[in-house]
C-alpha cells in the first residue's frame, strides 16, 4: 500500500484548443474535461489505475469537486475538511502539444490544520487500507499559502519517529522552497525526483541548461544528494531522459519521442511507474525503465489521464548504467571509505 500525500491538491481544468493559442482573442475551445490533481493525487490514481492499493491524503470538504472527483474515479483517499474550497488549475492544450499551464495558489493552511493533517498522514500509513501498513509515502507538489517550507522534513521526522525501522520509504517530489525545506532538519528522503531545474537548484551544480545537455554533470549533481543521505535521486531531463543515482550506481533511460497531447502529470505517472516496479522488487535499472515508460505513456493521453501499466511500454525504453568512478562522492565505495576514515 502506498499513501501519497498532496497539500494542495487541485481540480486540474484542461481546455482543448483547435488551433494556436492567441493572446488577447475569444477563442473557442473543442473540447475541456477536468481531472482530480495536484501531484500526490496523480501518483494515486497512477497507481491504483494500475491496480495497487493506494490512498491519497489531502485537504478538502467532503463535497469539494476534487474529492468528488476522487470518488467518482475510484481513488481511496483521507480527508482534512477545511474551511475554503481547492483550487482549480488550467491547461490549454495546442494541437502542436504546446501546453500552457495556470496554477493558482490554493487555499491557505493555518498551523493547526498543518498539525491535524501530519496526524491523519501517519493514521493512514498506520492502517489506511484493511489494516496494511504503508511502504512508501510520497510527499508530492507545492505547499499552499500559511503551510511553513519545512512541512516535509516535519512531516518525515514524524513518520520515522512513529514507526521506527517499520516506517514506510518517504519520497518526494516538489520544486522551490519546499524542495529545499524537505532536506532541512537533516531530513533524508529515500527518494528525490528533481527535474534539471530542480536539481540544479537543491544542489548548487550547473544550471537547467548545462544539467539537460550533461547527463554526466547531473549525475555529479545527484551524487552531493547521496552524500548528504539521500537514498535515490531519479532525475527527468527532457529530451535526454531520465536518471536514477544511488549509492551503488547510476542508470540512464532513453526512448523514442512521443507524439505528446499533454505533458502535465507526466512526471507524476513517472514516479508512480518507479514505484510500481519497486514495489514488485525490480532492480534499479528496471524502476528507472518503468518510470519513463509510464512518463511516456502519460504524455501520449490528454489532460492529466493516468495510464495503466498495460498501456505502457517499458520494452521501447533503453537502459544503461553509467560507470562511477571509485571516489565519486555519494558512491558506495566512497562511503565506505569515509566510515573507516571515521
Ligand atoms: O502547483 P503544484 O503543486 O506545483 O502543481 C500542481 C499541478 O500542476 O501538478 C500536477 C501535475 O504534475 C497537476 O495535477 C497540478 O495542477
Amino acid at each position: 500500500m502506498i499513501v501519497t500525500l498532496t497539500v494542495n491538491p487541485s481540480l486540474d481544468r484542461t481546455i482543448e484548443l483547435p488551433g494556436p493559442l492567441v493572446r488577447g482573442a475569444v477563442q473557442r475551445a473543442a473540447a475541456i474535461s477536468g481531472d482530480p490533481g495536484g501531484k500526490g493525487v496523480n501518483v494515486s490514481r497512477a497507481l491504483t489505475a494500475s491496480g495497487l492499493q493506494s490512498i491519497a491524503v489531502l485537504p478538502g470538504g467532503d463535497n469539494d469537486p476534487v474529492l468528488s472527483a476522487l470518488r467518482s474515479a475510484g481513488v481511496s483517499y483521507a480527508n482534512l475538511p477545511i474551511r475554503s474550497a481547492l483550487r482549480s488549475n488550467i491547461t490549454l492544450t495546442e494541437p502542436d502539444g504546446t501546453t500552457t499551464k495556470i496554477n493558482v495558489p490554493g487555499p491557505a493552511l493555518d498551523p493547526s490544520d498543518q498539525e491535524a493533517l501530519i496526524s491523519l498522514l501517519v493514521d493512514t500509513c498506520a492502517a489506511g487500507g484493511n489494516g496494511i501498513a504503508a511502504s512508501w509515502l510520497v510527499l508530492a507538489g507545492s505547499l499552499p499559502p500559511g503551510a511553513s517550507p519545512d512541512l516535509y522534513a516535519l512531516v518525515a521526522h514524524a513518520v520515522r519517529r512513529q514507526f521506527g525501522d517499520a516506517a514506510p520509504r518517504i519520497a518526494v517530489d516538489s520544486s522551490g522552497p519546499p524542495l529545499l525545506g524537505a532536506l532541512m532538519h537533516g531530513a533524508t528522503p529515500d527518494l528525490l525526483k528533481p527535474n534539471a531545474e530542480e536539481l540544479a537548484e537543491v544542489t548548487g551544480v550547473g544550471s537547467e541548461d548545462e544539467l539537460e545537455a550533461d547527463p554526466l554533470l547531473a549525475v555529479q549533481a545527484a551524487r552531493t544528494l547521496i552524500a548528504r543521505g539521500v537514498g535515490a535521486v531519479l532525475a527527468t531531463l527532457g529530451a535526454k531522459g531520465a536518471l536514477l543515482i544511488t549509492a551503488e550506481g547510476a542508470w540512464q533511460a532513453t526512448r523514442p519521442p512521443v507524439a505528446a497531447r499533454s505533458t502535465v502529470g507526466a512526471g507524476d505517472s513517472s514516479l508512480a511507474g518507479y514505484l510500481l516496479a519497486d514495489v514488485a522488487g525490480a532492480p534499479p535499472g528496471d524502476c528507472l525503465r518503468q518510470a519513463v515508460a509510464h512518463g511516456a505513456a502519460a504524455a501520449s493521453l490528454p489532460g492529466t489521464t493516468v495510464p495503466t501499466l498495460a498501456q505502457t511500454d517499458p520494452a521501447a525504453v533503453t537502459v544503461t548504467e553509467i560507470p562511477l568512478p571509485a571516489n565519486t562522492p555519494g558512491s558506495a565505495t566512497a562511503q565506505a571509505a569515509s566510515k573507516e576514515e571515521n
